[in-house]
């Protein structure tokens, strides 16, 4: 069997290796050329699958080690008689890493705490639900928007987005990009909700681009900037906004979802899918493959103030100054959408939370319920 592999994909020789021979290219150099003879395709969300790809190829089965599947054309692989895998939620627990980073920079550059703050999440699935959980811990209140979700199981708890807007202090966008239909997600926010924020609202988009209009975005924050903004996801990734990037207040390349720990999950369950499509055991298992986490714990002494310490923590695992810093030398030194690329393509090593153990010699203003909101594994030791 012959594989192709986007070359940013983790553990794809130590999962796909067995099944036979792999071909390693760039996500956006991946053509109809260099998929003609192989028969098993693997991605990641920068490469558009569709007719133009894969007509006339050997390929049976394409893998996207991600959570979204808006760059795959799945009515053309349904009728191709092509089998397909997405990996849901793989990296759900980094974007609520980048999310929870960016909140405590924003709290800290303000003077503010999340206890007490309304945060509206809008796009309940895997990344809103556990977003949500962790914040349960924090004593903050969660609006929930999701009308997929509220129609299909009847939630009468989830508001409308126009309810959720007018009294959510943070609003974080979780859906995915969806461009037809009753709930469709293409500029979800567009300019007159936009211009509805109300002043020093925090608006996070780690779900798709398009789910804003950048430019209403833009025309908002020329005339006034008075919204804090976090994007991770842009409309017209890699060649974004200019204009955009230089208003706002946290810019990264599309990298919430990118901890090692996601990456290889997402692997792991495309392998899963792969095996299962070629009737064959699937005998690897992460577990065995991982590496060991490269800060393992952290021991606070009864000193420890609780804000300073969860701050520590926080940025000791993960923190997302390091990706705006990086990404903007990168577009300095490259350009916008060369720097985009290239940061994601040598992103460095980075772990998520759960893999940091926090041992804690005194449960003091509530700090123990602050970490494992935050996701860290927390012991408390009198020793
Ligand atoms: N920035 C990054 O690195 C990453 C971004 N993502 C994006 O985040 C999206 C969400 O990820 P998951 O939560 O794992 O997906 P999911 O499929 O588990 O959940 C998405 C939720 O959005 C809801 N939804 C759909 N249309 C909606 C609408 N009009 N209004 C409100 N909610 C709506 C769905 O009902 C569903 O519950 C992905 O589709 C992907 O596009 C995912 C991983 C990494
Ligand atoms: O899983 C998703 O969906 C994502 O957005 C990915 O984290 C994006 O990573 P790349 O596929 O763009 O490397």
């Amino acid at each position: 069997m012959r594989i192709l592999v986007d070359e940013n994909i983790p553990l794809a020789d130590e999962f796909f290796g067995e099944l036979g021979e792999i071909t390693r290219l760039p996500g956006r150099d991946i053509d109809a050329a260099a998929v003609r003879d192989q028969d098993l395709l693997v991605v990641r969300s920068i490469t558009r699958v569709d007719a133009a790809l894969l007509d006339g190829s050997r390929v049976r089965f394409v893998g996207t080690c991600t959570i979204g599947t808006d760059h795959v054309d799945l009515d053309y692989l349904h009728e191709a008689g092509i089998g397909f895998a997405n990996a849901p939620g793989c990296n759900a627990d980094s974007v609520v890493d980048y999310v929870l980073s960016s909140l405590l920079l924003l709290a800290e550059e303000d003077g503010f705490h999340l206890a007490g703050k309304t945060i509206g999440i809008v796009g309940v699935g895997n990344v809103g639900s556990r977003l949500a959980e962790r914040l349960d811990d924090l004593d903050v209140e969660c609006l929930l928007c999701d009308p997929p979700r509220a129609e299909a199981e009847g939630r009468e708890d989830f508001l409308s987005l126009d309810a959720l807007l007018e009294r959510a202090e943070i609003v974080c966008l979780h859906t995915p990009l969806v461009t037809e239909g009753e709930h469709a997600t293409r500029h979800l926010l567009d300019a007159s909700r936009i211009e509805a924020l109300a002043p020093g609202t925090v608006l996070i988009n780690a779900g798709r681009g398009a789910c804003v209009d950048n430019q209403a975005l833009r025309v908002r924050l020329q005339r006034a900037s008075d919204l804090r903004v976090v994007l991770d996801v842009w409309e017209n990734e890699p060649g974004i906004d200019a204009a955009l990037y230089d208003l706002v207040d946290i810019a990264t390349p599309h990298i919430a979802g990118h901890s090692i720990d996601g990456k290889m999950r997402g692997t792991e369950l495309v392998y899963q899918a792969a095996m299962r499509q070629f009737g064959l055991p699937a005998r690897k298992k992460l577990g065995q493959l991982k590496p060991d986490p490269w800060l393992r714990k952290i021991v606070l002494t009864p000193w420890a103030p609780p804000l300073e310490a969860l701050s520590l923590c926080t940025r000791a695992c993960y923190d997302v100054r390091r990706d705006m810093l990086a990404f903007d030398r990168y577009r300095r030194r490259m350009g916008m959408a060369t720097g985009f690329d290239a940061y994601r393509a040598e992103y460095p090593l980075r772990r998520e939370f759960s893999t940091l153990r926090v041992e804690l010699k005194q449960n003091k203003g509530g700090l123990r319920d602050a970490l494992e909101g935050f996701g860290f594994k927390v012991k408390l030791s009198s020793k």
